[in-house]
């Protein structure tokens, strides 16, 4: 039911369309997952593609999960992506750097449009890095996980997938995410210029399936400011400053 199906092409990042916020609004506030079609459009979708596929080549990525036993074959266990992070201001970035600030931009407009200046009782005042993530195509998989089971702060997921004809009875990769709460799942393919967001904490467990093509996917997750902020202070204690 979540699943868009509008042509939302490519806004001016200093404006997203009003349409575009109310729905993250309405469908997180529904559902907890929101998913929108053609958020690019095809032409720079194709153009965040090719920065990514160069990046891919460049060899830049590095594997998803680093163990404590190297080269043990456990990360095939738990996730086998291959990831890099980017501020998206590096000289090779610039499409996906616009990728990223017109998704700044709808997440903060609808936190601010949202009744009583939040959505789903966030302030979103910060985000990650964007991860660039690969599954190579062998198989690769990530097991069913939460992004954050313990208040580190991070409140939202933002996926953007880049995967051309992507047919999952062939490719596989689905991503498959359990809301809490209710037995129906909801199966995600990672289709080129599709944007994802979803609830980052316990209500959103998630795996991806195991994908037989190469699969690529920006993640982005913004912050909670109080959470964030509890976070920071319990992590710190940790680090007794002499
Ligand atoms: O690509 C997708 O459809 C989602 C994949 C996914 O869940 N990735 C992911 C990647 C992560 C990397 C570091 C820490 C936590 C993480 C949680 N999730
Ligand atoms: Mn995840």
């Amino acid at each position: 039911p979540f699943n868009t199906t509008m042509n939302s092409y490519f806004m001016d990042p200093s404006d997203p369309s009003y349409e575009i916020c109310q729905r993250v609004i309405r469908d997180m506030t529904q559902y907890g997952v929101c998913v929108i079609n053609n958020f690019l459009g095809k032409e720079r979708g194709h153009l965040v593609l090719n920065e990514v596929l160069e990046m891919y080549r460049s060899g830049i990525f590095t594997a998803g999960q680093l163990v404590s036993s190297p080269g043990s074959t456990e990360a095939q266990t738990i996730r086998s992506d291959r990831i890099t992070w980017i501020d998206g201001k590096e000289p090779q970035c610039h499409h996906i750097g616009q990728l990223i600030s017109q998704v700044d931009s709808i997440i903060l407009k609808a936190n601010k449009m949202s009744n009583n200046g939040k959505m789903g009782n966030y302030i979103i005042n910060g985000r990650t890095k964007a991860m660039v993530a690969c599954y190579p195509g062998s198989g690769s998989h990530y097991v069913k996980h939460v992004d954050n089971p313990n208040k580190d702060g991070r409140c939202i997921t933002a996926i953007y997938y880049l995967n051309l004809d992507w047919d999952v009875k062939r490719c596989g990769g689905l991503l498959r995410v359990f809301p809490e709460g209710t037995n129906q799942v909801a199966d995600i393919a990672p289709i080129f210029d599709r944007m994802l967001f979803f609830w980052s904490d316990r209500r959103n467990p998630h795996e991806v399936q195991p994908a037989y093509s190469t699969r690529y996917a920006i993640t982005l997750w913004y912050f909670d400011s109080q959470e964030r902020e509890e976070a920071l202070r319990n992590f710190s204690k940790f680090f007794l400053i002499k």
